[in-house]
């Protein structure tokens, strides 16, 4: 997968919950989803939910909504329910909201950079814009192909199309023949269409500002996090891809860092069919067993997943904290609402910075001579939030890896050792 991790997942189950039962049988008329909100964010308190939903704007219920392809809801914000972020002069400290094997569906900008590493931008461009981005990466995506990698020794197919694009032609070619994605080098690298390059500008302003509210708002003494670039973010690559229908899909993963760097910022615009973008926080191997003994409650909740919908001409911004702490994937659509002007396709772009810093003539090689892929521990407690540079060709079809591996190191701002060098 172009720009991604390979990697798998398992979603677990958990059968119904008996607190549910019980909020349901006191509330009655209200949506199952509804009360499971409230419940999370009650901390469990049958009680507390209840008070919170007793309020008179909760009354939006069940029957005010209608089910189509994608679901609707107004806000979380509509119920007095408290909030995982309490607002307050400081930044806010986040609370978990979801649980194990449950889905908390959000749909309104507040809700949503409240309670995830996410902020959203409905409406972004004027619609004639949108549609011409549309247009010109529907015609684009006929060309499309699936990626073909390595999983466990079988060799599978990303369940969508894909491209990648950057601003000029030299460095199309150059993308071909220096950049490596797990283990393969890219084909078909195109420069960027002058829809694309439009959008770009727009993408550039509005993603900057939303990072430095991010900051002001949620990030411990209103400072950037350790290792975030303090630079303007600047795209200069971009992945579209192309979920033809709703089995069309991409597994739960995060995205590739080795050209990012750390605490990467992404710019995600979505086009044509609305679609779930679901997020989960990656558990670390110990965190499970703490849980059990209820030794850290406030992580009790940390295996459930979010769903952000995404409809039309959407932006959404992945802020810094998310690539390493959190997975995402586009779920497959058991119905879809078609799109006027694409049917059943969904069109994605990510805008993304590639740094000068990291690239592979810069980056260490292993020992089968190919730059390394640069990924960060997520689930071992003792190493997690370390960097380390890996061989990946093992994830080439037909091709061995070297088991290559060394710890990255970066300063305060991201960047490699060897920057300073490359300034001089
Ligand atoms: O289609 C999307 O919204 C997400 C795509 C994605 O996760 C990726 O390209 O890495
Ligand atoms: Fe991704």
């Amino acid at each position: 997968m172009l720009g991604k991790n390979v990697g798998t997942t398992t979603e677990d189950d958990e059968c119904t919950d008996f607190k549910l039962a019980l909020l349901e049988s006191l509330n009655p008329g209200i949506r199952q989803e509804v009360l499971l909100e409230a419940l999370l964010i009650a901390q469990g308190s049958v009680e507390d939910a209840t008070k919170n939903l007793s309020c008179p704007t909760a009354a939006v219920s069940s029957k005010k909504r209608r089910a189509v392809g994608n679901g609707y809801q107004a806000s979380l914000s509509c119920y007095q329910i408290k909030r995982a972020f309490e607002p307050s002069t400081e930044p806010r400290v986040k609370k978990a909201l979801t649980r194990k094997g449950k889905t908390l569906h959000l749909y309104a900008p507040d809700d949503i950079k409240a309670h995830t590493p996410c902020s959203i931008i409905h409406n972004f461009l004027p619609s004639d814009e949108a549609d011409a981005l549309l247009r010109e990466l529907l015609a684009e995506s006929s060309t499309y192909t699936r990626e073909t990698f390595k999983l466990f020794n079988n060799i599978v197919q990303s369940p969508h199309t894909t491209c990648f694009y950057v601003n000029t032609l030299d460095e199309a070619e150059a993308q071909k023949t220096d950049y490596v994605y797990n283990g393969s080098y890219l084909k078909d690298v195109r420069r960027t269409t002058p829809e694309l390059r439009r959008v770009s500008r727009r993408v550039q302003t509005t993603v900057n500002a939303e990072v430095q509210r991010r900051i002001q708002e949620y990030y411990p003494g209103r400072k950037k996090l350790k290792y975030q670039s303090p630079k303007e973010w600047i795209p200069n690559a971009a992945f579209v891809n192309c979920y033809d229908g709703g089995t069309e899909s991409v597994g739960y993963h995060s995205d590739q860092l080795t050209y990012l760097g750390p605490r990467a910022v992404i710019g995600s615009l979505s086009l044509g069919v609305s679609r779930e973008f679901r997020i989960r926080k990656v558990v670390g191997r110990g965190e499970q067993d703490l849980k059990e003994k209820n030794v850290a409650s406030d992580r009790a909740d940390v295996e459930g997943q979010i769903s952000i919908h995404l409809p039309h001409n959407s932006l959404l911004v992945m802020h810094a904290e998310m690539q390493e702490d959190w997975k995402h994937s586009i779920a497959p659509a058991q119905a879809i609402d078609p799109h006027p002007i694409s049917e059943n396709k969904r069109l994605n772009v990510t805008y993304r910075c590639y740094k000068e810093s990291l690239h592979p003539r810069f980056t260490p090689k292993c020992k089968c001579g190919v730059p390394t892929v640069l990924r960060c521990v997520q689930k071992k407690r003792e190493s997690r939030g370390r960097y380390m540079w890996m061989c990946h060709v093992n994830y080439a079809p037909g091709k061995e890896g070297c088991g290559f591996f060394k710890w990255a190191e970066f300063d305060d701002d991201g960047e490699p050792p060897w920057s300073k060098r490359i300034e001089e």
